[in-house]
């Protein structure tokens, strides 16, 4: 490794798939090392967090004698997760992830209980989906009551690795703003733990971890781990907004995220509170806000029609009149959790490579819908979507985009956004200095830049078509 230039930072991004860690110099942001470790997911969209601990170390580790240098560290994580902890800290059971759709009944439940979608939006700046950690707990509480009552601590996949990094026990956990405002119990109103909602789940607030404000850390490296011993543990955050603090973003530029989850949004500086729910109202990880839509289906569900047309995923073919709507783990955006997929307009002339670029089609055409929702009004339309996530790296969902958005997609070079921008939060951190202005000295949203094409409005009106008429079969439990 040549001398770095500046102190180095480790950045985490602990995703559905994988932990990746990157050693960052902080003051050029290249990238000095970096290591990957897969995660397995159950078929029901269980995780466990023991193995997220073990595949971080592992990724660390392979960083080399980079992280054993490094002297400040974050960690960004997949959001709304549910963990649950017992006295000691061991896991109650698998988390419960962002995808998992068996709470939609509760969620029903509990948006009626308090008054309704508007009420929500107003309090938490959400209307909350089966995603939201609060409506899982209180599937967990009707569920499984013994893993409830056997809980004593509740944290978010991030806050429960920051806290094994620092070796908070249950009683000394830590989250952060961005995260807390996707589980459903914190007011973006009040930015605070709203007791009401607690109460109605039945969730002691003494179970929940201590929200650090901007620039404070978190803590410190505990002993015997795979990183320095006593260098500096930021808040670290939810996935997406440590994207955006890796893209060092200003508002009115829209980001598409194409990884497990699908994810538009950008930052904002007016709270969002969307009554309609298809604009989750999430704070940022500084002091402003990030409004954003999120699909469930998006890379794995277009990489498995692939993989059931034999296909490569890159094997599109234009033209056609085939239709997919790739819901193959229910849906959130739009809200139909009990949806399955649904293919529809075959003729004897479609190809399976037709097929498959309706797939792509139907993911993005999802996301797309709420585009313009999460930008504010003075937003300039003909500001490139930034593409970051796995799927950013494919030629079929860069171009899918640009042919159904009608708009410049710019691809930034940097990819692991995410890990960047939980590296941009522990340099902020060290250096005294906002996270999102370092991502900028940085240049992390450098790329090539897609010209804008004609929109197809053809295949959005079909789209458009299959989705209303289809509504009976996607609402089917
Ligand atoms: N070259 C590529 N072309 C298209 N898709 C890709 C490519 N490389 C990876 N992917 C997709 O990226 C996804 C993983 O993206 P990532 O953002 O790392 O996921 P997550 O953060 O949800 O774990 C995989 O599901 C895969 O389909
Ligand atoms: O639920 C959401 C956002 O609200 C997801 O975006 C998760 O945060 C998971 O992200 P990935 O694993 O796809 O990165």
């Amino acid at each position: 490794m040549a001398a770095p230039d500046g102190p180095l930072v480790v950045g985490v991004d602990s995703s559905t798939q994988s932990t990746k860690a990157l050693v960052v110099d902080t003051a050029t942001g290249a990238v000095v090392a970096r290591g990957q470790a897969p995660h397995v997911v159950t078929d029901e969209h269980d995780s466990d967090p023991e193995q997220w601990w073990r595949a971080l170390a592992e990724a660390v580790d392979q960083c080399g004698p980079a992280a054993r240098q490094a002297a400040a560290v974050s960690v960004a994580g997949q959001q709304h997760g549910l963990v649950t902890l017992d006295a000691d800290g061991r896991p109650v059971r698998n988390a419960l992830l962002w995808n998992d759709t068996r709470s939609a009944p509760q969620r029903d439940r509990l948006i009626d209980e308090l008054g309704g979608p508007a009420e929500w939006a107003r309090r938490t700046g959400s209307v909350p989906p089966p995603s939201f950690t609060v409506t899982k707990w209180a599937w967990l509480r009707e569920n499984e009551p013994r893993a409830a009552a056997a809980t004593r601590a509740v944290r978010l996949p991030h806050d429960y690795l920051t806290g094994r990094l620092t070796g908070q026990g249950v009683h000394g956990g830590t989250t952060d703003r961005g995260d807390a405002s996707g589980s459903g119990w914190w007011s973006t109103a009040t930015e605070s733990y709203d007791e009401h909602i607690l109460g109605r789940v039945g969730l002691d607030p003494d179970l929940l971890p201590r929200v650090v404000g901007a620039g404070e850390p978190a803590g410190t490296v505990a002993k015997g781990l795979p990183l320095p011993e006593g260098i500096l543990v930021a808040a670290g955050t939810g996935d997406n907004m440590a994207g955006a603090l890796g893209l060092g973003l200003a508002p009115g530029r829209p980001v598409l995220s194409l990884g497990t989850s699908g994810t538009v949004y950008a930052v904002s500086e007016q709270r969002p509170a969307d009554p309609s729910g298809i604009v989750s109202g999430f704070a940022d990880a500084w002091r402003g806000w990030l409004p954003l839509a999120c699909t469930l289906n998006c890379t794995q569900a277009v990489d498995r029609f692939a993989t059931l047309l034999g296909l490569d995923r890159e094997a599109t073919e234009p033209g056609g009149s085939a239709v997919v709507l790739p819901f193959l783990d229910g849906e959130r955006t739009p809200d139909l959790p009990y949806a399955t997929g649904l293919v529809h307009g075959l003729v004897h002339a479609t190809s399976g490579g037709q097929v498959l670029q309706a797939a792509y089609d139907g993911a993005v055409f999802a996301l797309l819908r709420a585009l313009d929702l999460v930008l504010d009004d003075s937003a300039d339309p003909g500001e490139p979507i930034l593409l970051i996530g796995g799927g950013a790296r494919g030629t079929a969902w860069r171009e899918t985009v640009r042919r159904l958005s009608g708009r410049p997609v710019k691809v930034p070079r940097a990819d692991e956004l995410v890990a960047l921008g939980a590296a941009a939060q522990a340099a902020g951190l060290l250096l005294g200095r906002a996270p999102a202005a370092v991502a900028r000295e940085w240049d992390t949203a450098a790329g090539p830049e897609y010209p804008a094409v004609a929109r197809d409005e053809e295949a959005l009106a079909r789209l458009d078509a299959a989705l209303t008429d289809a509504d009976a079969l996607l609402r089917r439990r």
